[in-house]
């Protein structure tokens, strides 16, 4: 598991631990740590060409005593200081008595074997200021090396308002942030590596869930098992006009570890050409027989009310997608209130736009996408649903605030269809008697797993290939 925290909950671990260590001890681990790093991406430190892009904090502090041990071993060390006069004076004191000096040529960033981007740590707010702007979109020779944040990016919320600094690698300390595993600022940190200070830490607001975690929770049949305890996934999707939906929701949940997947909607006849195993039901969820857990939505047209009212008058937990999230914000977030099990949503970003407008907050489907986590923890407050924001870095959030990040999406992943095979999939893992967050979290890693295993090198691929690859993804992880 990776755990990220919030600036001010970093803060106060840090006042604690430096109030226990001699001065400087802190900042002395962070450096030690980065220069490993750094050390480790160049050929050879000695006769390397390293710069600090230095700002007026203790972020430029860390680079300018990480730079000061490289200079130790023979690397040409430069520092460009954005705000000379706040630049940090220990650290570049350290510096220059390391044999480093100080520069005001910008060319050294497109020459320099290594760049440290010291500019802005923890303390920045909002995108770089024009002094360090234009390096954003500076070609650059060597890699980039973010120190505890990229510059640029909002270190609590991913947000990107601005020129920012990408960097090949970040190093950061402690904890991660939660803007480095969220996008867009997820895309702006390239490689993530964790230096440990010592730090101690409340409980995470922010998780991401490794393969490992999501092996620990996948379900496992035991010896007695039959479909039936194994869990019935209900699919209540597709319409005349959309059968594909219903096909693709139904190939997702078989593949989910229900023991079976009872089917109702208008694709019928479809379904079980496709899908033979499939239990159909002529009723609606209200009548359809007994199932652990209702996908509704995917391809459901005008059904999609009459099929959302039913699953939510049911017991158990409703997985609601596509048209039935577009029934829900119309309706408004009253129809959740008071079920004796939990529903899940899973809206890309302009269902989720919709949500939100349903609960008076308007916005559009690309606000929704720059600001993944307020959206996603918003909409699961407002609605007390857990929300499955679908998009490059899915975040789940639930209604408790707890949030988990998946990462293993891929580019790829964005084919017509390719949310109802996720739907069919966590509306499966939930049957099986995961809890909403567990089982969307699991569900967003193995479709993304299962969406790089289709794309292979990088090659088209279509929602039934993300299908088809769920197995080799699952067995991937428990294998
Ligand atoms: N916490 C820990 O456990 C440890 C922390 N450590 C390190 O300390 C770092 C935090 O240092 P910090 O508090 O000095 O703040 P930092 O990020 O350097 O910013 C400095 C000033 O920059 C300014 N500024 C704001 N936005 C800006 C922008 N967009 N572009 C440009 N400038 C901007 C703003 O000042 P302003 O100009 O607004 O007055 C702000 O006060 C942390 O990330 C880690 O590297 C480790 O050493 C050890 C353990
Ligand atoms: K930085």
């Amino acid at each position: 598991m990776r755990y990220a925290h919030h600036v001010d909950q970093v803060r106060t671990a840090e006042a604690a631990l430096m109030a226990a260590l001699p001065e400087g001890a802190l900042m002395q681990r962070a450096a030690a740590g980065l220069a490993a790093t750094c050390a480790g991406l160049l050929p050879r430190v000695y006769g390397s060409r390293v710069l600090v892009l230095a700002g007026s904090g203790d972020n430029g502090g860390d680079a300018l005593y990480a730079a000061a041990r490289l200079a130790r071993r023979g690397a040409h060390a430069e520092a460009l200081l954005l705000d000379p006069a706040k630049a940090h004076a220990e650290g570049l004191a350290a510096l220059r008595a390391a044999g480093g000096r100080v520069t005001d040529d910008a060319g050294a960033f497109g020459r320099a074997d290594l760049v440290l981007d010291g500019i802005v740590g923890i303390g920045g707010r909002g995108p770089l200021r024009p002094a360090a702007a234009p390096f954003a979109a500076m070609a650059r020779r060597g890699p980039v090396v973010a120190v505890d944040v990229p510059s640029g990016v909002d270190p609590d919320t991913g947000e990107v308002t601005g020129p920012a600094l990408r960097a090949d690698v970040t190093v950061c300390f402690g904890t991660h942030k939660p803007g480095l595993l969220v996008d867009p600022g997820a895309g702006y940190a390239g490689v993530v590596h964790l230096v440990k200070i010592g730090l101690d830490l409340p409980p995470a607001p922010v998780e991401a869930l490794q393969g490992a975690d999501v092996a620990a929770l996948l379900p496992v049949p035991g010896t007695e098992s039959d479909k039936y305890r194994r869990g019935v996934v209900g699919v209540a999707a597709g319409s005349t006009r959309y059968p594909g939906a219903a096909l693709l929701a139904v190939a997702g949940a078989l593949r989910g570890g229900a023991g079976a997947v009872r089917y109702t909607g208008h694709a019928a006849e479809e379904v079980v050409r496709r899908h033979p195993e499939t239990l159909i039901s002529d009723a609606g969820p209200a009548r359809a027989g007994r199932v652990q857990a209702w996908v509704v939505g995917p391809g459901g047209g005008d059904g999609a009310e009459h099929a959302l009212r039913e699953a939510l008058d049911t017991e158990v937990p409703v997985l609601a997608d596509a048209d039935a999230l577009t029934e829900l914000a119309r309706l408004g977030p009253d129809l959740l209130a008071g079920r004796p099990a939990p529903t899940l949503l899973t809206p890309h970003a302009g269902e989720a736009a919709r949500l939100l407008a349903g609960v008076g907050e308007h916005t559009d489907a690309e606000t929704v996408a720059a600001r993944r986590l307020w959206a996603a923890r918003l909409i699961a407050a407002r609605y007390g649903a857990t929300v499955l924001l679908k998009g490059s870095t899915t975040v789940v959030a639930d209604p408790e605030g707890t949030v988990r990040v998946n990462a293993t999406g891929t580019g790829w992943l964005g084919t017509a269809g390719s949310g109802d095979v996720l739907s069919g999939l966590a509306g499966s893992l939930l049957a099986t008697g995961l809890t909403p967050l567990d089982a969307a979290s699991a569900a967003a890693h193995l479709h993304g797993l299962a969406g790089r295993h289709a794309a292979g090198p990088g090659a088209p691929i279509t929602a039934l290939d993300i299908a088809d690859a769920l197995r080799p993804a699952w067995q991937s992880l428990t294998g």
